[in-house]
């Protein structure tokens, strides 16, 4: 499981470390130049005659910046640091200039020349060109190693002459080529707790993170940000509980439910499926399709599909009888009001006895004032802005997309239910801090039918786990998470590298799960 932490207990685990005199910044800035070197071996053949730009802002940030920018420049590497602040971090400073680096103080008038070391104090000096000198400095880098903001930083991207320096890294990367950029600890300007990414945020290849990760480094939009993340031990002592999780291949073993030797369809889960409808029968087979194929003791589907999901799939048993969860509402339409009513008389049926239950799509506008954590809704931005619109928050689409992690909690806190909120990274909210971030698919998921497989997967492991769901409110979460990861890893297992339809996602879910479980 990859874990992160909040800014606050990743300065909380640091202080009784700097109490104690441990070389912190040395432990980050020693790895940073490790994993720079990597990349440079990568891009030019040798560390040697590289050129790098260091991006300096104000705080530690860019002190880690300055000490591995020297250690580079110790191995022969030509190092420039764009100080972005009028004071940067003194000793890092003084060590890159001891190695024979180069400062630049930048501005609004742009580069102002040799910055002198010692105090850490950026004072005018002679020298230096103007104008496009930094976007040739830019264009001419191997690397970046972007120093400008860490987990100081007070959201709404890079201000100031930082956040002119990101938008001359943007160009320069926009007009093709350009360096590789590798971001110290975040990427400069993202909402490191929040996951936002609004205004200038500079766009990662890899993020060198200490100690932890940061839930900006998992969660939508600020996750594209972040490139690839390498994680690197300092030595912290983190808290038992992260602020947000990423489920791994290792993971799912734990928390898949694999038939025992004395299993049978009944021990082992039956889901009821109430979805499709006259106008959309396809979402009842493929939210069927997706159950099956993830391994549920058996299916009773309850609907006007059933001719449908028979011809599709002969052992589904049509019709109502005893279930363990329940799927809800896919491709259920507005105007049913006969599929409506059932919709609505299973979810009470779970609430009252305790069966966990998918609401999708058609399911949303039903929901009880106030459901428990076993009821696991999974809209996409737009219905979740729809969920809240309905409970009296103001709020759209772009709201959501902008603000992910946000606007799931809310639901989450106004209804009392699980909350996936699918998209390019599927977040999940539960109870008790229970926050998880899912980057597990292809963008070609995104296509019609998509999330009724995925209420199938997720339905199918809440029939297996149907007793531990409701009795530990926090496991729905994780088991949305699970679903989330097979469902993304399908999409890919179905056809590496190119598109999918949903069916055949189904359709791929029974070999990513052998590979996930199977001994
Ligand atoms: N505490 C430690 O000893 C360690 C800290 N480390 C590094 O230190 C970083 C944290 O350092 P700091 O606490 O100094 O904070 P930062 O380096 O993240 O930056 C804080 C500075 O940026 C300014 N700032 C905040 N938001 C801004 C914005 N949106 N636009 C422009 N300027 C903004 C603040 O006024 C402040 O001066 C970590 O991310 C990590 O890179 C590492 O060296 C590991 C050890
Ligand atoms: N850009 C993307 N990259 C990866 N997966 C995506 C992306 N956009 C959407 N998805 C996933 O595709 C699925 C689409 O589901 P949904 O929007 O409910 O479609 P439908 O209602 O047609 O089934 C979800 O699982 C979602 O997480
Ligand atoms: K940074």
């Amino acid at each position: 499981m990859l874990l992160s932490f909040d800014p606050d207990d990743v300065r909380a685990a640091e202080r009784p470390l700097l109490a104690a005199g441990v070389p912190l910044m040395d432990r980050a800035a020693f790895a940073l130049a490790v994993h720079a070197g990597h990349v440079l071996r990568a891009v030019r053949g040798r560390v040697g005659g590289a050129h790098v730009v260091l991006l300096v802002g104000a705080g530690n940030n860019g002190g880690d910046a300055l000490h591995a920018g020297a250690r580079l420049a110790r191995r022969g590497a030509r190092v420039t640091a764009l100080l972005a602040a009028p004071q940067v971090h003194a000793g890092g400073l003084a060590a890159l200039t001891a190695a024979h680096g180069r400062t630049l103080r930048v501005g609004a008038d742009g580069p102002d020349g040799d910055a002198p070391a010692g105090d850490g104090r950026a004072a005018d000096a002679s020298g230096g060109g103007r104008g496009g000198a930094v976007a040739d400095l830019l264009a001419s880098a191997d690397v970046v190693l972007d120093g400008l903001l860490g987990i100081g930083a007070r959201g709404g991207g890079v201000r100031g002459a930082g956040g002119e320096l990101v938008d001359a890294l943007a160009r320069v990367r926009a007009a093709g080529g350009g360096p590789v950029v590798v971001a110290v600890d975040v990427p400069s300007g993202i909402g490191v707790a929040d996951g936002t990414a609004a205004g200038a945020v500079v766009r990662a290849d890899l993020t060198v993170t200490f100690g932890a990760a940061k839930p900006g480094l998992l969660l939508p939009p600020a996750a594209e940000a972040a490139g690839a993340v390498e994680t690197v031990d300092i030595g912290l002592t983190l808290p038992a509980r992260p602020a947000v999780a990423r489920l791994e291949t290792g993971d799912a073993a734990d928390l898949w439910p694999v038939p025992g030797g004395s299993a049978q369809k009944y021990s082992r889960g039956v889901l009821g499926v109430v979805a499709g409808s006259g106008a959309y029968p396809g979402a009842a087979v493929l939210s069927v399709s997706g159950a099956l194929g993830a391994g549920v003791g058996m299916v009773r589907y309850v609907g006007g599909a059933g001719p449908q999901v028979l011809a599709a799939h002969p052992e589904v048993v049509v019709g109502e009888g005893r279930v363990q969860a329940w799927v809800l509402g896919s491709g259920v339409a507005p105007d049913d009001e006969t599929q409506r009513d059932r919709v609505r008389a299973a979810l009470a049926h779970a609430v009252d006895h305790g069966e966990p239950a998918v609401a999708d799509a058609g399911a949303l506008d039903l929901l009880p004032e106030r459901v428990p954590a076993h009821v696991v809704l999974t809209p996409h931005a737009g219905e979740l802005a729809t969920l809240l619109r309905a409970r009296g928050d103001d709020v759209a689409r772009a709201d959501v997309e902008a603000a992910p992690l946000a606007h799931a909690r809310r639901a989450h806190d106004l209804t009392g239910a699980t909350v996936l909120l699918k998209g390019a990274v599927t977040v999940v909210v539960g109870p008790h801090g229970a926050v998880y971030a899912q980057g597990d698919a292809p963008a070609w998921l995104a296509t019609a039918g998509a999330g009724d497989v995925l209420g199938g997967v997720l339905g199918a492991v809440l029939a297996g786990r149907s007793a531990d769901a409701v009795a530990d409110p926090t496991l729905p979460a994780a088991l949305a998470a699970l679903a989330a990861l097979v469902h993304g890893r399908a999409a890919h297992a179905a056809n590496p590298g190119g598109p999918v339809a949903a069916s055949a996602v189904a359709a791929a879910v029974p070999g990513v799960v052998r590979a996930l479980v199977g001994a």
